[in-house]
């Protein structure tokens, strides 16, 4: 059995970045940003007003002025002339600021009359002017890649760019295997489950960014697996679920290895997840992911998102790890590394669940982390600090 560790770098060794292509601002919403983003003009591009109120000379304030109003400037629509010694230009919030003027006075400390404004109030300490370039400058970039936010977009829209090229998204045929699988919403027979870690793998893909493609169950024969496999076989990604194991009915890896697959590892010293299994298969990767709908799920986090990350050119690191105190002692654990479903408490402590069974979906809802003990790590005293992965 390899390590966890060992394992990430096979997958990262059988995947590499994909090729880009080019989006609307409309459809670039958490796409990873491929080229830098130039700024084609600087913001704000002259300098705005940042209130409502009266430009004029910061030179001439003093309380109880008054000044002759000379003219509007408006967002959209400038003043052309120059505001000389005891002139104001009426402003509103966003309009070019008017040569000779340098300070914006709000509304609020002045009092109007006819075509003349006097100064009530306090009239501030700033000038309520933002200076052109302010925000941004002509030229300025923004690197890649990155994972695109709205607040990106608001960003690239001001930079007048329309169009931003991202990295293409990873495909990925998923396939859940097994005789007693039926569809949620189907009536399963007496001996038959419904298929769960498929639609929860299919979710987590979509939050990484990828593109996944719910296949049809393959059935525990090696015709239907290979049926399923010929219609994967455009995908970046297989993902298979279940039949990793030794059992009799356990054929992926034979089914794979008829289609030509070349194996790369098999077997993870990890809990839960141990019968993983990863390859090649034509121009795609195969991951095989174990049946159990928690050690499906734990090793979609640990190797699947991190592939998807590397595939998406975001690097190729293992998930990131932080550390919590440990609410209460734990055993020591044994050969494998473990991902303890557990929850973090009001004060930023973490206690593992009771209930460690790989097949435990409620425990695993329930869990806001996963908390990491090494192999063979000794026991653990509350108050002890542990890595833990946020969920
Ligand atoms: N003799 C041994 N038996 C097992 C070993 C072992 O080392 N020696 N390993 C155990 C471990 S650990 C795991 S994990 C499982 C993994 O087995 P498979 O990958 O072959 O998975 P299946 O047998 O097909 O299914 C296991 C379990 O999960 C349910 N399942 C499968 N697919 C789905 C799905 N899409 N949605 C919901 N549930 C699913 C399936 O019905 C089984 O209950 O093997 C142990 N055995
Ligand atoms: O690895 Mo199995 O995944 O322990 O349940």
């Amino acid at each position: 059995m390899i390590s966890v560790a060992e394992a990430l770098d096979h997958l990262f060794a059988l995947t590499a970045p994909l090729g880009t292509e080019e989006v609307p601002l409309t459809r670039a919403a958490n796409r990873t940003l491929a080229a830098p983003v130039t700024a084609r003009r600087n913001q704000p591009p002259f300098a705005a007003s940042a209130m409502d109120g009266y430009a004029l000379r910061a030179a001439d304030l003093a309380p109880g002025a008054t000044f002759d109003v000379i003219g509007e400037a408006a967002a959209g629509r400038g003043f052309a002339g120059t505001v000389a010694a005891g002139q104001a230009v009426r402003i509103f919030t966003g309009a070019p600021v008017p040569d000779g003027a340098d300070h914006v006075v709000i509304q609020e400390d002045t009092t109007a009359r006819g075509f003349q404004v006097t100064l009530t109030g306090e009239y501030g300490e700033g000038a309520n002017i933002r200076a052109a370039g302010g925000d941004f400058r002509e030229g300025d970039t923004i690197s890649a890649p990155r994972v695109i936010s709205p607040a990106d977009i608001a960003l690239f829209a001001a930079m007048n760019v329309p169009r931003v090229t991202v990295t293409r998204r990873p495909t990925v045929a998923l396939i859940p295997t097994g005789d007693e699988l039926v569809q949620p919403g189907e009536t399963p027979g007496p001996d038959q489950i419904v298929a769960s870690n498929s639609y929860g793998l299919h979710a987590l893909l979509e939050a990484a960014g990828a593109a996944p493609r719910l296949m049809p169950i393959a059935r525990d024969r090696i015709d239907s697996l290979e049926m399923i496999f010929s219609l994967a076989r455009d995908a970046d990604l297989i993902l298979t679920i279940g039949g990793a194991s030794v059992g009799d009915h356990d054929l992926v890896a034979q089914a794979a290895q008829g289609q030509g697959m070349e194996q790369s590892f098999y077997k993870v010293a990890m809990r839960p997840g141990k019968p993983l299994m990863a390859g090649r298969l034509g121009n795609a990767a195969m991951i095989g992911l174990p049946g159990n709908p928690v050690s499906a799920m734990v090793c979609g986090h640990i190797f699947v998102v991190p592939v998807i990350r590397h595939m998406l050119g975001l690097g190729a690191a293992p998930v990131p790890r932080l550390s919590a105190p440990l609410a209460q002692d734990i055993p020591a654990n044994g050969p494998r590394e473990h991902y303890m479903r557990a929850r973090l408490d009001q004060t930023g402590a973490i206690a593992p669940d009771t209930r460690q069974d790989s097949a435990l979906l409620s425990v695993l809802s329930g869990a806001s982390a996963l908390l990491v003990r090494a192999p063979d790590a000794p026991a653990a005293r509350a108050g002890e600090p542990v890595p833990y992965i946020p969920l």
